[in-house]
């Protein structure tokens, strides 16, 4: 007998339970075992012994026929485990793809003509020509072993066609001659902007439907071309790097022992300098991955990375995809089938083959950080990975986070600064003083208007940034003083005028707006503040007939409308384009030369440890979109002008901002001088609540050498109820490494707090 100690893979544990099998299995391999009384997925972690034979269960069957991980994949189980203070049964989840959690729904399939079922039968049906689950457990483990049958975890498609290159055979005025449907004219279109795509590009970003004729009957015509290999391959791409990308890409190359930091202004190229890198890489069969914060920014990437590399299998791996897309793309990539990977921040965890290059872009972006469900940092794993793989890790941005810059200056990371822009200046930034300085109307000041009318005037594209979608950022009694807020968190409603409705962007809650106060009966209601919706209408009104284009949760809810506005966006010409955070993120727009920023200040008194960081953070990024091909201009409208961040920007010193801020972090800690434990006790009872977090500070109070650490707390937090449950809050910094010491007494109030360690924010 062999016994295992078996994680169940999903659960909130710290530890796994043993189990017993007649066969010896692997570490890392999945099995379903009994639990309580059901069936679930667990992963084998380690060899265990047991003493109590009689009470051990049996491992009911095997779910992989070897193990997919391998003993760094389990050691990086571990450390984000220990890291994070995350149960190791759901950190164990993190590494496999989403699998139904119903076992009764896996699939059993023949895989020889002496098999006992000839057609593929549920685990479910499986079951009832028995009399008893044991025996039929045996049974399967049986066939498994003599390999008859084999287990389906997942829907598996069958779809294995060779992907052509599509483009446009002729210039864009030339196709005007043809009379084509609509749906071809947008394909068209899409080519003449996108250049070369892949068929299947195609079908993903809803520019075509799969099994359409559009193409086939574009290519008769001979508008279009298709054909199985890239005309743009690597080797007709001519790129010349310039002075400070060659450093930079000559020092990865030479120092793979640390990760890089690779800081360089916006449009200063980074992307060229991690292609560039990632060349020999894949010539010599490794694997790169490349992670991207947002969905966005998967597409855009991978237009210019196909270009690059078209000889190399290359995939997605990201929530805007079916499940069993992601299924199928992470068995690719475990097999090494893939040598790229493009995904956002779950694609960490894939425990590809060969894999020897993992880049991380816009690294400063707090989405790598999950907070709901188990919370963990993306980078920080990424930094495990390589300590225990044998892999290079680059981590990119024009504003990185703090702590790496620390990391960098400590001399834990190498540094690659490029200051320069590729191809023109950085953009001129002016500060409008929204007390002093001439407006136009209460929204925009004059300058920004007649800006824009300039821009508009060459033809060339504007993006105004708007911090908060919607229409009003609240609405306020006149009478009472009364302000909407919602009844399950403790915030304010957004007001959408369109739709007239109130909205929690919270939670999500909407509400009809009433035509009287709640509180007092009055009917003077009035909404205050702009966000997109307002500011849109308001440009329409000062620039009729002119192309605006809104982008924002409301108006874009899936990843085929990113695409599409995206896409509408890139088209040449003039264009204006008002957005929240979602436009702020590696957008590469040559004509556009005009930035705006409403409403900064609103980031700028955030009572957050981190507000510096992500303010000046944001506002360079959403500056850094404007003039990248020829010199652009950014304006700020502020009521606080004489703000430091403002200042940085005007030439764009975010080492000075970083200098202050790391001062400011020493001297109050904050990461990376200590880690920082966020604990949020929740309850739909504010005395419950209360009562608990007193609790646990009391007994955090027990724990010895008090010195190592210091707890802030309990406070209720600035959004004192979120989504109907009240929340306390309790903060501690430690000075030590291990926090193990920490780990046992939170361990046991699991079930009533969320954790998140060294979180971007205090406001989750
Ligand atoms: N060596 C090069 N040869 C030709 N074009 C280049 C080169 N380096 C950069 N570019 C071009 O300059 C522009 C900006 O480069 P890129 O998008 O890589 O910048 P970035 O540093 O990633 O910017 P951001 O941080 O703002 O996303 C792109 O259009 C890119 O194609
Ligand atoms: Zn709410």
């Amino acid at each position: 007998m062999h016994y295992y100690e078996v994680i169940p893979i999903g659960h909130m544990v710290f530890n796994g339970f043993t189990y017993k099998s007649d066969k010896k299995l692997e570490i890392g391999q999945r099995v379903i075992v009994d639990l309580r009384g059901k069936f679930i997925s667990g992963l084998i972690y380690k060899e265990s012994e047991s003493t109590e034979f009689n009470k051990i269960k049996e491992i009911a069957f095997p779910l992989d026929n070897k193990s997919l991980l391998n003993e760094s994949h389990i050691r990086l189980m571990e450390k984000v485990s220990s890291k994070f203070m995350a149960p190791i049964g759901e950190v164990a989840r993190l590494f496999f793809p989403p699998l139904s959690s119903d076992i009764y729904k896996l699939r059993i399939l023949p895989k020889s003509s002496l098999a006992p079922i000839q057609k593929p039968v549920f685990y479910k049906q499986f079951l009832q020509s028995f009399d008893n689950t044991s025996k039929a457990n045996k049974q399967l483990r049986e066939y498994l072993d003599s390999n008859l049958i084999e287990i389906e975890l997942y829907r598996k498609e069958f779809t294995k066609k060779i992907d052509k290159f599509v483009s446009l055979k002729m210039d864009l005025k030339e196709t005007w001659k043809f009379n084509v449907s609509k749906t071809a004219r947008e394909v068209i279109n899409y080519l003449s902007i996108n250049g070369e795509t892949l068929e299947s590009d195609l079908y993903s970003q809803g520019i075509v439907k799969k099994g359409s004729t559009v193409l086939n009957t574009l290519w008769k015509k001979g508008i279009i071309e298709l054909s199985e290999s890239s005309a743009t391959s690597e080797e007709n791409i001519e790129v010349s790097l310039s002075k400070e990308q060659r450093q930079a890409v000559k020092s990865i190359q030479v120092n793979p022992d640390k990760p890089h930091l690779l800081y360089g202004v916006t449009g200063s190229g980074k992307t060229e300098v991690f292609f560039e890198v990632a060349k020999p890489i894949l010539k010599n069969g490794g694997k790169v991955l490349l992670l991207v914060p947002e969905i966005s920014l998967t597409s855009e990437l991978m237009n210019r990375l196909k270009k690059r590399f078209a000889n190399y299998n290359a995939a997605f791996y990201h929530s805007g995809l079916t499940s069993s897309e992601r299924v199928q793309t992470w068995y690719k990539a475990v097999n090494g089938e893939l040598d790229l990977v493009i995904g956002t921040r779950s694609a960490i965890f894939i425990p590809m083959k060969d894999l020897k290059m993992i880049i991380i872009d816009e690294e400063h972006d707090q989405s790598y950080y999950q907070i709901e469900n188990v919370s963990y940092d993306a980078i920080d794993t990424a930094c495990f990975r390589k300590e225990l793989e044998d892999i290079q890790l680059i981590l990119s941005s024009a504003t990185p986070r703090m702590v790496d810059l620390h990391m960098a200056k400590t001399n834990s990371f190498y540094l690659e600064k490029i200051k320069t822009r590729y191809f023109t200046e950085m953009p001129e930034v002016q500060i409008v003083d929204m007390k002093k300085d001439e407006k136009y109307n209460w929204i925009f000041s004059k300058k920004v208007v007649e800006n824009i009318e300039i821009s508009l005037k060459k033809n060339k594209k504007i993006i105004v940034f708007t911090p908060t979608r919607g229409y009003a950022n609240y609405v306020i009694c006149s009478d009472c003083g009364y302000i909407f807020k919602c009844d399950e968190c403790d915030v304010s409603l957004t007001f959408h005028k369109k739709e007239r409705k109130l909205s929690c962007h919270y939670c999500g809650k909407e509400s009809e707006l009433p035509n009287f106060c709640p509180k007092c009966g009055g009917f003077k209601l009035q909404s205050r503040g702009f966000g997109t919706e307002r500011v849109l209408s308001e440009l329409a009104k000062l620039f009729p007939s002119q192309p605006l284009v809104r982008v924002d949760r409301t108006v874009i809810k899936t990843f085929k409308d990113l695409q599409n506005t995206f896409n509408f966006m890139k088209e040449p010409g003039k264009k204006i384009v008002v957005g929240t955070k979602m436009i702020t993120k590696g957008l590469d727009i040559q004509d556009l030369d005009l930035v705006v920023i409403l409403d900064a200040d609103r980031y700028i008194n955030f009572p957050d440890y981190n507000a510096q960081e992500s303010t000046a953070s944001l506002l360079m990024q959403v500056a850094g979109r404007s003039g990248r091909k020829e010199r652009g201009k950014v304006i700020i409208q502020s009521f606080q002008p004489e703000n430091n961040i403002y200042k940085s920007l005007i030439d764009h010193n975010f080492d000075l901002i970083a200098k202050n801020d790391l001062e400011q972090r020493k001297i109050y800690g904050y990461p990376p001088f200590v880690t920082l434990f966020l604990i949020l006790v929740n309850h739909p009872s504010a005395d419950k609540a209360k009562a608990k977090a007193n609790e646990i500070v009391e007994e955090l109070g027990k724990i010895e050498n008090q010195d190592d650490f210091e707890i802030l707390g309990p406070v209720v937090p600035i959004i004192s109820k979120l989504r109907g449950n009240h929340r306390n809050q309790i903060i501690i910094k430690s000075k030590k490494k291990n926090h193990e010491f920490l780990f046992s007494t939170l361990k046991t109030y699991y079930k009533d707090i969320k954790i998140y360690v060294n979180p971007p924010t205090t406001l989750v």
